[in-house]
């Protein structure tokens, strides 16, 4: 028996792709495990390094969670809104984090972070590199839950071109290897229903941080 199922990897670049649909024979469970992780460390706008609020509201779960603050970005064991650890990851995360990565080639991946990323209409990420890890040899798995995004997936550089693809509700898209380093973004959420998230994008990113 197959716990996960797709129509197989979506090749983007040599170390990055895209796991159509993968997540979606579990998002009943993962839908219930990420409120019991939000009753316990809710949603919040981050502030940046320079002060500003960041416009996705962000969660953690797992022994480290990703923080800004005037302090800057970094890995932390607390939630700094209760001082008391992140949330445990839950099972249902960890084993679709670990079979997206397997499916992707990356069969060691065991990720220590899970960062949540929560879009109303009209938020976007801007094009970023995720670089506040110690080990850039472990991929990124991101899952998409909800309503459709635009993804942005550029070069090493700033100025590199960037591919546009769509990721709709139950995508993972893994990126690793010559890759890792990639800038990439989401475009300004499109308003729009869906039937298990409501007005809302929701995006998992598992990380290996420390
Ligand atoms: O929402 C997404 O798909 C991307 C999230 C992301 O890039 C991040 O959390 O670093
Ligand atoms: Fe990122």
């Amino acid at each position: 028996m197959t716990l996960f199922s797709s129509a197989g990897p979506e090749w983007i670049a040599p170390g990055a792709c895209i796991l159509r649909d993968f997540a979606s024979p579990y998002e009943r469970l993962l839908w219930q495990d990420l409120q019991a992780i939000v009753r316990q460390a809710p949603w919040r706008h981050m502030q940046t390094p320079g002060g500003q609020a960041i416009a996705v509201s962000m969660s953690n779960c797992g022994r480290l969670g990703w923080v800004s603050d005037r302090g800057g970005y970094r890995y932390q064991m607390e939630d700094p809104l209760s001082g008391i650890p992140w949330p445990v990851m839950p099972a249902s995360f960890e084993s679709l984090a670990i079979a997206a990565a397997a499916q992707a080639g990356f069969v060691q991946f065991r990720p220590d972070a899970c960062l949540l990323n929560r879009y109303e209409a009209g938020t976007k990420l801007g094009l970023h590199q995720d670089k506040d890890e110690q080990d850039f040899s472990q991929p990124i798995v991101s899952v998409s839950l909800g309503l459709p995004a635009t993804f942005l997936f550029g070069g090493l550089k700033r100025s590199d071109p960037v591919l546009r693809t769509e990721l709709y509700h139950g995508d993972v898209v893994v990126w690793g290897g010559p890759d890792r380093l990639r800038y990439h973004g989401i475009l300004p959420l499109k308003p729009g229903w869906h039937p298990l998230t409501g007005k809302l994008r929701i995006n998992l990113t598992f990380r290996v941080a420390g």
